[in-house]
């Protein structure tokens, strides 16, 4: 997998303090620019790109969120991060979900963000994998990001939008359709109880695509889990509230 790493910490436990960033379908690890600024100041930070998205190989799908956990394992091996920080945002909140159900002992804390335990049936993901398949990212690309925020940023930052457009438009067709596969089976409702990392869900309060409920649902399965909406917030709430969003993970971090 690409990753981009960058700053620092202080004293000698390094490893404690690595937070990784995993985005959305449709996404590249550049969507967590604002959090690698701010938390980079003081952490060590990592952004991935996905399986089939970004720099990372696309290989044949589908593929499943456990196939997309293990990529995230193993690059974080190679890297020697030790126990790490994880933050997901959406397909990367499932990911971050399946790290800490396998690998328990390698996640300190977890912040999901616009997330699900269960993305909605399964048809219209595979709807939208055929769609992909057929006519290419771009053909969806306004739709998605339609989704990605709330019209009142959308009109105040239209470079925003550019950027963000141009992101699922330079998505690999076939890593976009086969990443929409691993959605369509996700459901992690009933494993949920089972996770002992400390959990800080974040839902945006206008997000059509995982509403405030959906995160509420997983603060509610998660023992000892605890939810914050972002008020005006859709579903890359990362970006349209990038420092509440940040201070939130800041302190989640520090609790641990
Ligand atoms: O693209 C969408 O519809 C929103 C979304 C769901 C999972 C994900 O990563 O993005």
């Amino acid at each position: 997998m690409t990753y981009e790493l960058a700053g620092s910490v202080g004293g000698d436990d390094t490893a404690q303090q690595t937070i990784v960033f995993l985005g959305s379908l449709g996404s590249d690890r550049t969507m967590w620019q604002p959090q690698m600024a701010d938390l980079g100041a003081d952490h060590r930070v990592i952004a991935l790109d996905i399986r089939g998205h970004g720099e990372s190989p696309a290989p044949v799908g589908p593929y499943t969120v456990p196939d997309l956990a293990d990529d995230v394992l193993t690059t974080l091996v190679g890297l020697g991060a030790g126990t790490v920080h994880l933050v997901g945002l959406s397909l990367g909140g499932a990911i971050a979900q399946q790290i800490a159900l396998v690998a328990p002992e390698r996640v300190s804390t977890m912040t999901l963000l616009c997330t699900s335990a269960r993305f909605g049936e399964p048809q219209p993901w595979l709807d939208r994998a055929a769609t992909v398949r057929a006519s290419g990212t771009s053909s969806i690309a306004d739709a998605v990001v339609e989704r990605w925020f709330t019209l009142g940023a959308a009109d105040e930052d239209r470079d925003l939008v550019d950027r963000a457009l141009s992101m699922v438009q330079n998505t690999d067709d076939e890593g976009y359709a086969a990443c929409c596969e691993a959605l369509a089976e996700w459901d992690s409702r009933e494993k949920l109880p089972s996770i002992t990392t400390a959990t800080l869900a974040i839902a945006g309060a206008q997000d059509p695509a995982t509403p405030p409920e959906h995160l509420q649902l997983i603060a509610d399965l998660v023992p000892g889990a605890r939810l914050e909406i972002l008020d005006p917030g859709a579903h890359l709430v990362n970006l349209e509230q990038s420092s509440a969003v940040s201070s939130l993970i800041r302190a989640h971090v520090a609790g641990r």
